[in-house]
């Protein structure tokens, strides 16, 4: 069951602000295997994002230099036209903003053809029937993700729709040709708690039910202990810290891993400390390039604990933590 769906290496992309090229993802190495879920964590601006749209070859003004390989194939280095192929059927993906993913002036209906159209590939899908068993794939679609009247949904607009169930017609279309591998972005993001969890158990269901690879991007931590096999941490492009779920739950070393834990109350024991460590994920253009990226955060640390040249070091085996200065953290307590 372990096979190996994607394997990233050392892919770095970059973005141009006024001259200068700055990497969002920088030099950075994973895998994600069938009939798994793999998240994605890291605060806002950490480049989770830039990730997912660089698997997807959706970045226009980017410059992307490593591997990203597919069952073998390099994404990376593929025509438009086979890219284009690969998207919306094997590889498909789950937008963070609904809206914005739906063509506001097309029926439900029409879009989710669209899309098994794309994949149907004989002049016959033109015929009357294949148009009525479209139209039929494309209502049992709505029902799966649980739209209560499917075959009145077909027929409406986006924007006729409450946010949770577009992002339900758009789960339903990243779905239609059964993707083996699946990326979301943020997809429960803005929605209730009751709305959340019938998502959350929509895309458990297409990794148990079609196997599929899924890359599941979000600052949730909650939701990463509820869906996640692996946990992948993300500060200023870069892997800090990547383990099984349990190893991370249970042994998080990294101090922004670790801080980013501590910063969630739990109700369990009201006792215990949150330890929120000060400051942002610095900008593109002002990140530090040399050294410990989150050495500024942690001034409390001595220079002398960080890697000149901070490396991911296997802690356990598949439990990686970059930089040395895991060893000596500890918070300060206020
Ligand atoms: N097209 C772009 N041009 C220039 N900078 C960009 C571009 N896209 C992203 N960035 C910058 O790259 C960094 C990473 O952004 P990214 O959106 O990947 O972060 P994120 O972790 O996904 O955040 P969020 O959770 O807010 O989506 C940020 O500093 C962002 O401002």
């Amino acid at each position: 069951m372990n096979e190996e769906l994607l394997k990233i290496e050392n892919l770095s992309t970059s973005f141009r602000i006024s001259d200068e090229w700055y990497a969002a993802v920088d030099d950075l190495s994973l895998t994600v295997k069938k009939n798994e879920i793999l998240a994605i964590v890291g605060e806002s601006g950490s480049g989770k994002s830039a990730l997912a749209f660089s698997i997807m070859g959706l970045h226009t003004r980017a410059r992307m230099e490593g591997k990203i390989y597919y069952h073998g194939q390099n994404l990376a280095a593929m025509s438009p036209a086979e890219l284009n192929r690969l998207r919306g059927n094997e590889v498909s993906m789950i937008f963070q903003d609904p809206l914005s993913a739906l063509n506001p002036l097309m029926i439900i209906g029409e879009q989710i053809e669209e899309v098994l159209l794309l994949h149907e590939s004989k002049p016959s899908s033109l015929t009357k029937k294949s148009r009525k068993h479209r139209r039929e794939q494309a209502i049992e679609l709505l029902h799966k993700v649980g739209i209560p009247r499917p075959e009145y949904t077909y027929g409406q607009y986006p924007h006729e729709l409450s946010g949770g169930m577009r992002q339900r017609v758009v789960i339903a279309i990243a779905i239609a040709n059964e993707p083996k591998l699946l990326i979301a972005d943020e997809p429960t993001t803005a929605l209730d708690v009751t709305i959340q969890l019938q998502i959350l158990e929509l895309i458990r269901r297409l990794k148990e039910d079609m196997d599929a690879g899924i890359i599941l991007i979000t600052h949730d931590l909650g939701v990463v202990a509820e869906m996640a096999d692996r946990v992948a941490v993300m500060y200023a492009g870069q892997i800090v810290e990547i383990a099984s779920i349990y190893a991370l739950m249970t042994n998080a070393k990294h101090p922004y891993t670790r801080s980013l834990m501590s910063s969630i109350p739990t109700a369990s024991d009201e006792r215990t400390k949150l330890h929120v460590i000060h400051g942002v994920v610095p900008s593109l253009k002002l990140l530090p390039r040399q050294g410990c990226r989150f050495r500024s955060r942690i001034p409390w640390i001595s220079e002398s604990k960080h890697e000149a040249d901070p490396q991911l070091h296997e802690v356990e085996p598949g439990h990686y933590v970059r930089c040395t200065c895991y060893k000596d953290f500890h918070f300060l307590d206020h």
